[in-house]
Formats: structure tokens, sequence, C-alpha cells
């Protein structure tokens, strides 16, 4: 798949964050969602981010694409520093450099699998290169679908256009927020398996939420978050130490290692 796409410059650390806090809320009702966590991602990458319900994932993941923007503390896209950045400016970055994977598929409902997968390049201002959407789409399995709207695809189905659009585009950074998390079994083991090749083969850089042991076990690195800051990090996970992980942080308060 690589070839065929654009290639630009890329960074060497696309994801940065600095001692970020994320405040939501005020005085007695204020949730600390993110609480002075710093975390590099380098190139060609997989990381997954774990942790239990409300421990600051998916706002982490927004932090980080320039989807949200912290209380204090810093964060870098592709060697470019958010803070400052006017909206234009920002919405111009994540549409070059980064592709999202949220349950908010943001499917164009108007335009057909095919068309959805090959938007990012209609974007950028290039024709869509047929050969590179049609692998996508016949690695999320949705080659008999091609054809078809987003109204007239299963949730689960929807997820995979996203997912095929998001590798398909060639974005330099990927944030899947729960990628896996409609799927069956076996339809998610294809789409880990995209994922790690999109990594492997092309050298995207993705991070992930999951809640899944075996999702994480794709990655390169695991990190735990707990009450908004990394409780534990670990590298070349299998399933069985992340589960593991998962139980032996339920069991204790934050450690606050960062
Ligand atoms: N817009 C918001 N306004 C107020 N509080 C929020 C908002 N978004 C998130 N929070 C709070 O911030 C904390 C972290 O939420 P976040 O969604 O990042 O957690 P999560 O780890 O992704 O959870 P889950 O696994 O349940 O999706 C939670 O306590 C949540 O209630």
């Amino acid at each position: 798949m690589s070839s065929r796409f654009p290639t630009r410059p890329r960074s060497r650390t696309p994801v940065q964050l600095h001692q970020v806090t994320k405040v939501y809320g005020r005085s007695g009702r204020a949730v600390r969602a993110l609480d002075e966590l710093s975390l590099a991602l380098p190139a060609g990458t997989f990381t997954a981010v774990m942790g239990p319900s409300g421990s600051g994932k998916s706002t982490l993941l927004h932090c980080a694409a320039g989807l949200d923007a912290p209380t204090s503390g810093s964060v870098v896209l592709a060697d470019r520093p958010l803070d400052g950045l006017t909206e234009d400016q920002l919405t111009v970055l994540r549409r070059e450099r980064a592709a999202f994977v949220f349950q908010s598929f943001n499917l164009m409902p108007t335009l057909n699998v095919t068309q959805n997968v090959g938007l990012p390049y209609v974007l950028a201002g290039r024709r869509p290169d047929p050969h590179a959407v049609m692998e996508a789409i016949e690695r999320v399995g949705l080659a008999d679908r091609a054809h078809h709207l987003p109204a007239e695809l299963s949730g689960g189905q929807q997820q995979r256009v996203a997912i095929a659009r998001a590798v398909a585009g060639g974005a330099e950074v990927l944030f899947a927020d729960e990628p896996t998390g409609a799927l069956d079994t076996a339809t998610a083991g294809r789409i880990l398996a995209l994922l790690r090749s999109a990594v492997d083969e092309t050298g995207q850089t993705i991070m992930m939420t999951t809640h899944d042991p075996v999702a994480a076990s794709f990655a390169d690195t695991v990190v735990f978050l707990v009450d908004g800051r990394i409780a534990d990090h670990m590298t070349r996970p299998t399933a069985t130490q992340v589960a593991d992980r998962l139980v032996g942080l339920a069991a204790r308060p934050a450690t606050g290692a960062r």
C-alpha cells in the first residue's frame, strides 16, 4: 500500500505531550481528567492506551489530536506546537497529518464507501488512487459493500470504513478511540492486523484506546492510565500480561509515575 501514497517529510516524534492537565467544569464540579501527563510517541510505533472507565483515555486522545485544548501544559503534533494555533490552522494540520477513527464515525452520509475512503485525497486536492482505496476496502472486508452508503451499513461496518479511510489516506498519525469495540472477534483481529501493518509497512504512528487486552497486544507499547496519570507502561505486551496488569492496577491506587 505504501508506495502509492504521497510521501511527506515526517516527524521523528509526531505526538508529544508535556505536563498536560485537563480540567472539565469549574470549582465544586471540576473533574481533573488528565493530571500533568507527559508522553512522547516515536514515529512508526503503535501505542495502546488502557485504564479503567473515566481514567482519561479519550481525553488524552482528544488533547493529543488537537481536538480538545489542555487546561495547562503543551501538545506538539507533527512538530507543530498546538498552543497558539487558530482553529483554521488546527483544522489544516489535522487534515494533513492525522487521521481519526472515533466512535462518532464522521463518514459523509451522501458518499458511498469508496468515496468516503477516498475523501482524504480529495481534501488534499488530489485524485483518489483507486487501487489504494480498493485495497483498503478489501482489507477491512467490505469489498461487497463498496458502493453502499453509510446508512446502509451496520455500526461495525461503518467503523471499518473509517479505519479503511484512515489507513488508505496514509496519514502520519492515526488516532483510534476503541476502534474494535463494536466488532466481533474475527473482524476485530482483521482490523488490528491492518493497523499493525500500517505501522510496519507504511510507518504510520498509531495511538489507540482500548479496553481489550487482545487488542492491546497488537501494540508495541501499552500505557496504563489511572486518574488521568500514567500509572504504568508495558512494551511488547501479550494479552495475558496486559490482563494481569489491569487486574493489578485495579487493586492499587495510582502511583503517579509519569
Ligand atoms: N465534556 C466533559 N465534561 C465534563 N467532564 C468530562 C467531559 N469529558 C470527560 N469528562 C470526565 O473526565 C474523566 C475522563 O473521561 P474520559 O472520557 O477521558 O475517560 P475514559 O478513560 O475514556 O473513559 P471510558 O473508558 O469510560 O470511555 C471522566 O471522569 C469524565 O466524566
